[in-house]
């Protein structure tokens, strides 16, 4: 009998594309990409990977076209609310990459005061059903105007009067005189899995994909840290240290008062944190990336 793969669905090329690939490259999953460049094929894992259009991965994955897919939490809710497949794919985890944030935006020289304004006005988005279920929980009649792409330029055009478009820094917005007005929808990427439960061979793939993706969503944040400190304010910097439990306190040759201190912090750690750990003696502060952790 043919070897079970598990097929799993990327954007191609795109804001996802890249964040895609380096999770499954930190999972040590390399893609060999076929001649076509729409397929490819993973030698660690029995895994196959569809390259697509993002808008298109959810229906790939709840027609099961593909048993797993990595996509924008706003393009899967749309499709969701949108209600076009009968057992639609299902939200797995969220994968910390490709944060946005779908937002109303109107003219700078609008003197916006609030949701109410919007009434009656025109608002073009490539997110309609989104921007419908914020107007109705606004209680904000308004007409949502479907635009595929190129959403910022609807105002000037006089197509629309506001937009609800994808925000990260700003800078689209600013650049067509527009600015950012409310939250609609905060995204990142996801993954998303088939509704149907998948077999016994594709299932224990499955977990071995989701165990790895854990591991290196975990060792993200945390770092590796090493330090010099008295004696006498162990206790106090473990409890400083962000996220970390149980350190290992060494001692220090020649010098009885003092312990060197290694820790895993689970949390960031920021240039305040090092100057704190300075105030309470600590000295020789190390911090160190960690590549994978399991636990
Ligand atoms: N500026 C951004 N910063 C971070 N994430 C973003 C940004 N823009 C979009 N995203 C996220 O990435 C997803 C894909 O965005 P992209 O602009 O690549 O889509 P697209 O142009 O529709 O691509 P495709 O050609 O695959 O249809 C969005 O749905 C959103 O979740
Ligand atoms: O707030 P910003 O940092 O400016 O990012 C927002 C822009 O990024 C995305 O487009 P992208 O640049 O991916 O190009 P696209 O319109 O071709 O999808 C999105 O559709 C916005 O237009
Ligand atoms: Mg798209």
């Amino acid at each position: 009998m043919a070897e079970e793969r598990l097929r799993i669905a990327i954007q191609k090329s795109g804001r996802l594309s890249d964040g895609s690939f380096e999770l499954l490259k930190s999972c040590g999953l390399k893609v060999s990409r076929g001649r076509d460049k729409l397929y490819g094929r993973v030698q660690e894992m029995p895994i196959d990977v569809l390259l697509l259009r993002d808008d298109d991965i959810p229906a790939f994955v709840a027609d099961n076209a593909c048993d797993i897919g990595i996509v924008g939490q706003n393009v899967f809710e749309e499709e969701l609310l949108s209600e076009t497949h009968e057992a639609p794919a299902e939200e797995v985890m969220q994968l910390g990459f490709a944060r946005c944030r779908l937002m109303l935006a109107a003219p700078k020289e609008w003197n916006f005061d609030g949701a109410n304004d919007l009434a009656s006005k025109r608002i073009a988005t490539s997110y309609p059903a989104l921007t419908k279920a914020w107007l109705e929980r606004e209680g904000v009649e308004a007409k949502v105007v479907m635009m595929k792409g190129s959403v910022e330029v609807a105002p000037r055009l006089k197509i629309a009067d506001a937009v609800c478009d994808i925000v990260s820094t700003g800078a689209t917005l600013d650049a067509n005189g527009l600015k950012p007005v409310a939250t609609v929808f905060d995204s990142e990427a996801i993954l998303i899995r088939n509704a149907e439960k998948f077999s016994a061979e594709k299932q224990a793939i499955f977990d071995a994909l989701i165990k790895r993706i854990n591991g290196v969503l975990r060792s993200k944040d945390a770092k590796y840290i090493m330090m010099n400190a008295p004696r006498s304010a162990v206790e106090a910097i473990t409890e400083f240290l962000p996220g970390a439990d149980a350190p290992t306190v060494l001692e220090l040759a020649g010098n009885p008062d003092k312990v060197a201190i290694h820790a895993v912090c689970r949390e960031s750690v920021f240039w305040d944190t090092l100057e704190e750990l300075k105030k309470l003696g600590a000295s020789a502060i190390l911090v160190l990336p960690i590549e994978k952790m399991m636990p």
